[in-house]
């Protein structure tokens, strides 16, 4: 059965791919599975029936008929598991490949979400300038790191795992801030990642939704 996803019905991004139905329609790609996608409304999310799928009133979800999962790591992970092309067989870079999708997620998106609730919710409180400096130090905290970790290699352990995928998408984040330009190796990194014909196609997927939403 081919798996659904859920999607924003109208991006509140314009259309630029960094909502995290991205990285799922992404790995899909990567591993030649096709996909349906039921575009929901931000009401929609909150009803029940959605809630039944993913507790938090959220996208992205994911169907199969056998299986219904949500959160995005998650999701990503499942298709890894149920394909080949995304984690490598190998155990050890199998584990290591994992090991980088949960740094992403749990170490590196973190200060990159922090900094985006500060801009979207907080730019009218009188402390807004100085917790966004301190979220920024957090932020070249962890990219220094990261920066150094990769140096000048294509992905971070060999060849292009799932943890490649899901950092890019975190990275992606930072598109347009100083704070990815001032490592030449991450900004190299994400656009590598953006330039692979499965993310040029989920891309155009997603994108396809919000010119189809504008004209609707
Ligand atoms: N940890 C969960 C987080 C899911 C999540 O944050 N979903 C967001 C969309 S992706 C996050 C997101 C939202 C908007 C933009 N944007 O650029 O406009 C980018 C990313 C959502 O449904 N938000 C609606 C709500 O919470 O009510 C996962 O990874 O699946």
């Amino acid at each position: 059965m081919i798996p659904t996803i859920t999607a924003f019905a109208s991006s509140p991004d314009g259309g630029q791919g960094q909502a995290r139905d991205m990285r799922v329609r992404w790995a899909l790609e990567e591993v030649g599975q096709p996909y349906d996608v039921r575009l929901v409304s931000f009401d929609e999310m909150k009803q029940p029936a959605h809630r039944a799928l993913q507790p938090f009133g959220q996208i992205p979800t994911y169907e199969d008929g056998v299986f219904t999962l949500f959160e995005s790591g998650a999701i990503v992970f499942h298709i890894a598991e149920q394909h080949q092309g995304l984690l490598p067989n190998d155990p050890a870079a199998r584990a290591r490949a994992i090991t980088w999708m949960f740094a992403a997620l749990a170490t590196v998106e973190p200060p990159i979400v922090d900094r985006e609730a500060a801009e979207y919710t907080e730019g009218d409180k009188p402390w807004y300038d100085e917790h966004l400096a301190t979220v920024d130090a957090r932020i070249r905290n962890r990219l220094d790191d990261l920066s150094r970790r990769l140096g000048d290699a294509d992905w971070l352990d060999g060849e292009f795992s799932a943890g490649d995928l899901v950092l890019v998408g975190v990275l992606r984040r930072l598109e347009g801030s100083e704070l990815l330009a001032e490592h030449p190796n991450l900004t190299a990194y994400v656009a590598r990642g953006k330039a692979r014909p499965a993310f040029q196609r989920a891309y155009s997927a997603q994108y396809a939704v919000f010119t189809d939403s504008q004209m609707a």
